[in-house]
């Protein structure tokens, strides 16, 4: 199920234009900002907008081709979409809601219900097939809405902002799932968001989009931990180190970093360790006491960032090599304070409370 993407939109003053290509049972994750292009991409997948030129194939179809006026319409394009709204038909039962995609493509009653059992079971959704969208969380309505989506038994799904209308503990769960099923059933999909943590647990690579433009793309940890670019620096804005889960903590080297795990890792499987530049402590001296994750480097440079500054760290001789790029924001004063400079030896503390730990796409 390849997609290959080379499109160009214009909407009055700007212009998305884009070369992609996703491989079959790929998840790549689209970053971008606000207005960076993300939506006007998934609405011409989606056959929602006409593209002034280029082409969209999927699996061996032409969906898409500008110059020769090709326009497959949304509903026979193979291409499903998952939305930050679940926008289920209210007056329907779960069951209706699953089935009916399948039901509209020609599919017989008897097969549609197989095909509803197996996806609310897939997402854990087999006891609400009697109830009605009213009578669900928002996050078990959104668990309903990937039920419907896959039930459809899409070639691509384009899966837009999926957790931005839950609320912070919902989401969690609702990744592990998608997650889980997106592996199983080895789906082509293409995740629009601006939250890199969905990128890291969901997508083999990432592409950065800037003002309707690729700035930078490649495996997702590698893209989020050492950005090649500023811009894109500030859009991942957190530390990542990467490892493997054990019970102690995330394993990298001969540390290891603790934190707490707000979604399932299997043991010995990848997994990152995620933490934001404001909660890494930055000290001339090792220390006192017997703090956990200290790590210690070289200040690699220091940059403004809004009304702090930004510490990029550096490997020291005797450190560990994967501090490398590591982020701390401190106050104008502190760096003063602190006698600050590039080469200046430090330990980047970090409480074990600030650290998440995921697991990543990829990973068992
Ligand atoms: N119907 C339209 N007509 C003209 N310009 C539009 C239209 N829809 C969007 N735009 C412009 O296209 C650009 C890209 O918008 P788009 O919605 O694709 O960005 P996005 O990355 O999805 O942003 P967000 O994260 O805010 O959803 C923006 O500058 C926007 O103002």
């Amino acid at each position: 199920m390849t997609l290959a993407v080379d499109i160009t939109v214009r909407r009055d003053a700007f212009s998305l234009s884009l070369r992609l290509t996703v491989a079959p049972g790929e998840v790549v994750a689209v970053l971008g900002r606000n207005g960076a292009g993300k939506s006007t991409l998934l609405s011409a997948l989606a056959g929602l907008l006409r593209p002034d030129e280029g082409r969209i194939e999927l699996a061996g179809r032409v969906l898409t081709d500008a110059a020769k006026g090709v326009h497959v319409p949304p509903h026979l394009r193979g291409v499903g979409m998952l939305a930050q709204d679940p926008l289920l038909f209210p007056h329907m039962t779960v069951a209706a809601n699953v089935a009916f995609g399948p039901r509209s493509r020609g599919v017989s009653r008897s097969a549609a219900d197989d095909l509803v059992r197996r996806w609310l079971s897939d997402v854990d959704a087999t006891e609400f097939a009697a109830r009605r969208p009213g009578q669900l969380s928002g996050g078990q309505a959104q668990r309903v809405a990937v039920a419907r989506a896959l039930a459809s038994e899409p070639e691509l799904l384009l899966l837009d902002e999926p957790f931005a209308a839950l609320d912070v503990d919902a989401a969690p769960a609702l990744r592990t799932m998608l997650r889980r099923v997106l592996r199983d059933s080895a789906r082509t999909a293409l995740l629009v968001t601006h939250d890199p943590l969905d990128a890291l647990v969901l997508a083999d690579r990432v592409v950065v989009l800037s003002d309707g433009q690729i700035v930078e793309q490649g495996e997702t940890r590698a893209v989020l931990s050492r950005p090649r670019t500023a811009f894109t620096a500030r859009i991942a804005g957190l530390d990542l180190v990467s490892g493997v889960y054990r019970p102690a903590g995330l394993v990298v080297g001969d540390f290891v970093i603790s934190g707490h795990v707000p979604e399932p890792i299997a043991e010995g499987s990848p997994a990152v360790a995620v933490f934001s530049p404001s909660a890494v402590a930055v000290h001339v001296e090792p220390p006192g006491g017997s703090p956990r994750n200290v790590f210690g480097a070289v200040v690699g440079g220091l940059e403004p960032h809004g009304d702090m500054i930004r510490l990029r760290a550096g490997r020291s001789v005797d450190g560990p090599s994967w501090v490398d790029g590591l982020a701390a924001d401190l106050t104008a004063a502190s760096v003063a304070d602190l006698g600050l400079e590039p080469g200046t030896r430090v330990w980047l503390a970090v409480k074990a409370a600030e650290v998440a730990l995921h697991p990543v796409a990829g990973g068992s």
